[in-house]
C-alpha cells in the first residue's frame, strides 16, 4: 500500500484548485483521521493555501505539517526516580500489551538505567498471557508477579505494589487482560482494578495507558473512548506502525480525548519500540 505522501503526490496536479481539496479531504478519512477531522483539517489547509497564495506540492506539505502539528499530542512516559512507578496498559485483545510490556521493560533498563522493573501478570483471563509475561521477565532480567490463571488480577496487581513496595523497586509495568466474557464485564474489571490501585499506590507515579494497535485504524479510536469512560487514560501506546502505511488514528485520537501518544511499537522484538516524536512523525506521514 502507497504512503500518505506518495499518494499526496499522485493527486497533485498542476493546480491545487477545488478537485485537489476534494482529494484530500479523501485521502485523509482512508488514512485513518476520521470524516470530520478530514473535513477540518482540509478546510483549514484550503484557507492557509488561499491566504498565502500557496501553489506548490512543497508549500502544501509545509502548510499541512503546520495543522497537523496542532494535532498531535507528544508526551514522554518518565520513571520519577525515588518512588514507585506503576504503568497500567490497557486495550483490547491482541495490541500488543504484553509484547508492549517486555519491550518497555528492555527500553527503561538499557536506555534509562530503571534497576528494579517489576512486571505484573494481571492478564488472568488469557493463560498463554501469564506464560508470555514470564518469558519477557527472563529475556529482560525483571521478577515477575503471577498467580495462577482466573485468579483476580486485582489482587495479582496489589500483591505486586505491596511486594515492591517493600522490596524499594522503582518500576511496576502491570499488564490486564483484553477480554473477558462480555465488553460489560471486561469495563467493570478495569473499572475495579483502577480502584485498587488508586488505594494502593498511594504516592505513586501512576499511569494508565491504553495500547492501540494502529493496523485497526478507527476502531482504535471507539477503544481509545469506551477505555477512556472506564479509567481516565493517560496517554497510548501505538503498535505494528511497521505494519501499516497510515498512522492517522493518532491525531485522531489525540484531537477527540486530549491525551499524548508515549511510544511507537515497531516490530516484534525487544528493541522495537521507540518514544513518540511528533515532529519525525507528521515528515513521516506526509513525507519530505
Ligand atoms: N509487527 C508487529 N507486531 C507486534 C507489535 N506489537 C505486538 N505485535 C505482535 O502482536 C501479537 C499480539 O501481541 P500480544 O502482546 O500478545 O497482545 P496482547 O494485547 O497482550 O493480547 P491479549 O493478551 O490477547 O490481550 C504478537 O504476535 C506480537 O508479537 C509491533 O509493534 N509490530
Amino acid at each position: 500500500m502507497k504512503s500518505f505522501g506518495q499518494r499526496l503526490k499522485s493527486i497533485f496536479s498542476a493546480k491545487i484548485d477545488e478537485e485537489f481539496f476534494e482529494n484530500m479531504e479523501d485521502l485523509l478519512v482512508e488514512s485513518d483521521l476520521g470524516a470530520l477531522l478530514s473535513m477540518e483539517i482540509s478546510d483549514k489547509l484550503r484557507e492557509s493555501c488561499k491566504k498565502k497564495s500557496i501553489k506548490n506540492l512543497d508549500g502544501l506539505k509545509g502548510e499541512l505539517r503546520n495543522i497537523l502539528s496542532d494535532y498531535v499530542i507528544e508526551d514522554s512516559l518518565k520513571v520519577k526516580p525515588g518512588e514507585l512507578n506503576l504503568f497500567l496498559f490497557l486495550g483490547v485483545n491482541g495490541v500488543g500489551k504484553t509484547t508492549t510490556i517486555g519491550r518497555l521493560a528492555h527500553y527503561f533498563k538499557t536506555k534509562e538505567s530503571v534497576k528494579d522493573i517489576v512486571l505484573s501478570a494481571g492478564d488472568t483471563f488469557r493463560a498463554a498471557a501469564i506464560d508470555q509475561l514470564k518469558i519477557h521477565g527472563e529475556r529482560t532480567n525483571c521478577r515477575v508477579v503471577s498467580q495462577q490463571h482466573g485468579a483476580d488480577p486485582g489482587a495479582v496487581i496489589f500483591d505486586t505494589v505491596k511486594s515492591a513496595k517493600s522490596k524499594g523497586e522503582e518500576l511496576i509495568l502491570a499488564d490486564t487482560a483484553g477480554r473477558m466474557h462480555n465488553k460489560t464485564n471486561l469495563i467493570k474489571e478495569l473499572e475495579k482494578i483502577n480502584k485498587i490501585v488508586l488505594n494502593a499506590v498511594d504516592k505513586a507515579n501512576y499511569k494508565k495507558i491504553l495500547v492501540v494497535d494502529c493496523t485497526t485504524g478507527q476502531n482504535g479510536l471507539n477503544q481509545a473512548l469506551q477505555f477512556n469512560e472506564a479509567v481516565k487514560i493517560d496517554g497510548v501506546v501505538l503498535t505494528k506502525y511497521d505494519s501499516s502505511a497510515k498512522g492517522g488514528i493518532i491525531p485522531a485520537i489525540c484531537n477527540r480525548l486530549n491525551i499524548p501518544f508515549y511510544f511507537i511499537g515497531t516490530g516484534e522484538g525487544l528493541d522495537d519500540i521507540k518514544p513518540f516524536n511528533k515532529v519525525e512523525y507528521i515528515k513521516e506521514l506526509i513525507g519530505v
